[in-house]
């Protein structure tokens, strides 16, 4: 068995080229972030949260570094490969929500669980319905995201991401897009979920109140770990910087 957590970053660095410009979006970051962990990554705009959670989720691949997802290197592997790795490992929550306007709630939720062969119908719809259940959601199956609040948008997406039972659920800026009452409401169903069935979530935030909720907060800046705020020891340990 490894010793390193569900996510391990070693040395990571990100680049992007832009015509003539290389701009350096992750400078050597390394990370260790346990199974269970309730963790933000904090900074400002441009600082980099995007990318690393791109790293994470397998959409991306460093320029440079070592990624580790659940034990398995994904340097060098192929995107199908890492499809599957991501349909089975992550589930991503989005700002934007980013649900098909012309399916039910429950279709929706549905829609991830359609690649899994193995899954029966019947399977399905009992899955389909405890998640809803879940987020509270039951009454409004049958509704379009249009006829949703933006926090029952939310609700939809966080179905959808924890139905294929993922190890990790990504959430990019999960409150940008509510009001403060609502996206606290998000948070704490986000938190029951993971004390509840242990699902690591990880998510970027820029909301100082989002981050106090975090048990374990990163903070980036210009591709950088500037500080690492460790609140709750068990969720996490951390292999400190390595200054070249
Ligand atoms: N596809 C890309 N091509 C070129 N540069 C990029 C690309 N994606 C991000 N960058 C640059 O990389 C840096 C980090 O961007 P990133 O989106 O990760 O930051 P962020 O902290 O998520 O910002 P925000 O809070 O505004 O979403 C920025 O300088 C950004 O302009």
């Amino acid at each position: 068995m490894s010793d390193t957590g569900i996510v391990h970053l070693e040395n990571v660095s990100k680049d992007y080229i832009l015509g003539e410009q290389k701009v350096q979006a992750l400078k050597d970051i390394t990370l260790d972030i346990a199974s269970g962990a309730f963790l933000a990554i904090a900074g400002p705009s441009g600082s980099g949260k995007s990318t690393l959670l791109n790293l994470i989720g397998c959409i991306d691949t460093p320029t440079a570094g070592k990624v580790l997802i659940n034990g398995q290197d994904i340097s060098g592997r192929t995107p199908d490969d890492l499809s599957g790795l991501r349909a089975r490992t992550i589930g991503f929550v989005f700002q934007t929500f980013n649900l098909f306007p012309v399916l039910s709630a429950e279709e929706n939720v549905e829609y991830p669980l359609l690649q899994f062969r193995e899954l029966k119908t019947a399977e399905r719809r009992i899955r389909v319905a405890e998640y809803l259940d879940i987020v509270g959601l039951s009454r409004f199956a049958r509704h379009r995201p249009n006829q949703l609040s933006g926090g029952q948008r939310q609700r939809v997406a966080i179905a959808r991401a924890l139905a294929t039972h993922p190890k990790i659920v990504l959430a990019d800026e999960p409150t940008a897009n509510l009001d403060h009452a609502t996206g606290e409401g998000i948070l704490e169903l986000m938190k029951n979920i993971n004390d509840k069935f242990e699902t690591t979530f990880i998510f970027s935030t820029h909301d100082s109140r989002v981050m106090a909720i975090a048990d374990n907060v990163i903070h980036i800046q210009d591709g950088q770990i500037v500080q690492r705020e460790i609140r709750k020891e068990k969720s996490m340990h951390v292999i400190e910087h390595r200054d070249r």
